[in-house]
């Protein structure tokens, strides 16, 4: 293991779809990739790469690191010192799941780099106890659309497979709002009505997504929940899910705990462009200037490379290849 290098890629995640609060998600084609090995300094390093990443301590009581040690401690190993290297496009505490890809990194990379003792269900639930509820670390490690539930003990989930025609526009505001302070914007307390609502919609939402009736999406992605709640956190919000689909759009929603925007639109329709017009106009109305993309479901969860030798860090020459040089073609900036 000494001479063992894994690098995990790993994809971001759009949780809640609406009304599907703390149970639904969707893995996006937005990565990032961890590089983890046995320090060979007897010190545990560190590089981060990455918009913001700079700003995430650079020690042990980093997030990859401690998850690290959840792994090795759960199958009865030690690696106290670490070579983590991370390099992410996911923007930070925006709504597109950068915390749980990273517990989901971290945890798939430790796992391979101790011979893979742990199974993904085992991996699942430990990420879900991280995280605190299973709908975006569910769409990180599986891919794809993930239904799940959790009783705070154990979790169960099942996969979708994405639509064919199914993609994404984000909108992704200029400032962060964390998790947990769209959480604390919560009630304690719901009504039986609004309960209903949101029985309701996501039922249908989860049917329309299986069964591939693209048409049933805007009706189904509705909430009462959540997203009333924290409007008024994002200005702009409440216009962009009312009218998304004015503009073309199958259904829109907050994505994860926001502030970020998303509308699921089908690959085949004319209005991109005015939706996309449209998404950035609204925030801009209200002082918020966002960069969007455009997204597609990604299929698939965390893909493992594992490197067995050091030869693989050196190019011919003695030079050290940094996980940036292997990553190269693949990242967005
Ligand atoms: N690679 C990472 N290493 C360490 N901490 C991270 C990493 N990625 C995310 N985090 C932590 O997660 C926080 C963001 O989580 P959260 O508020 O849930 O927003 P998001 O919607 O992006 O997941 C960051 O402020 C940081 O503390
Ligand atoms: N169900 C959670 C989802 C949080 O997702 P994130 O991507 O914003 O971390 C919530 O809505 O609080």
């Amino acid at each position: 293991m000494k001479d063992r290098k894994v690098i995990v890629k790993v994809p971001a995640s759009t949780a809640n779809l609406g009304p599907g609060f703390d149970t639904l998600g969707m893995a996006l084609s937005l990565y990032a990739w961890i590089e983890m090995s046995e320090s060979v300094t007897g010190e545990t390093t560190f590089q981060l790469y990455g918009d913001g990443m700079e700003g995430l301590p650079q020690d042990k009581s980093n997030l990859i690191y401690k998850v690290a040690q959840l792994v090795f401690e759960e199958a009865g190993v030690a690696v106290p010192e670490l070579h983590i290297a991370m390099y992410s496009d996911i923007p930070l505490t925006r709504g597109l799941g950068s915390s749980a890809s990273a517990i989901v990194g971290a945890l798939v990379a430790a796992n391979a780099l101790i011979g893979s003792p742990h199974s993904d269900d085992k991996l699942f639930q430990m990420a879900t106890e991280l995280e605190g509820h299973p709908d975006n670390v569910g769409a990180s490690l599986f891919g794809g659309i993930v239904v799940s539930a959790w009783d705070g003990s154990e979790a169960q989930h099942v996969r979708i497979e994405p639509h064919n025609r199914l993609e994404t526009l984000v909108a992704i505001p200029a400032f962060q709002l964390s998790t947990e302070k769209a959480r604390h914007a919560l009630p304690s307390q719901i009504s039986m009505a609004d309960a209903v609502f949101n029985v309701g919609r996501s039922s249908l939402l989860v049917a329309a997504l299986a069964s591939g009736e693209l048409g049933l999406i805007r009706h189904a992605m509705q909430d009462r929940l959540h997203q009333p709640y924290r409007a008024a956190l994002i200005p702009g919000m409440v216009e962009i899910l009312e009218r998304a689909a004015d503009f073309g759009a199958l259904g829109a929603a907050l994505s994860g705990a926001g502030p970020t925007l998303i509308a699921f639109v089908d690959t085949e329709s004319q209005g991109k462009a005015a939706l996309q017009q449209f998404l950035k106009a609204t925030l801009a109305k209200e002082g918020i200037d966002a960069e969007t993309l455009w997204l597609s479901p990604c299929t698939s969860g965390p893909v493992v490379t594992v490197e067995e030798g050091s030869a693989g860090s050196q190019t011919e020459t003695g030079e050290t290849v940094t996980l940036l040089d292997r990553i190269k073609g693949e990242i967005k900036a």
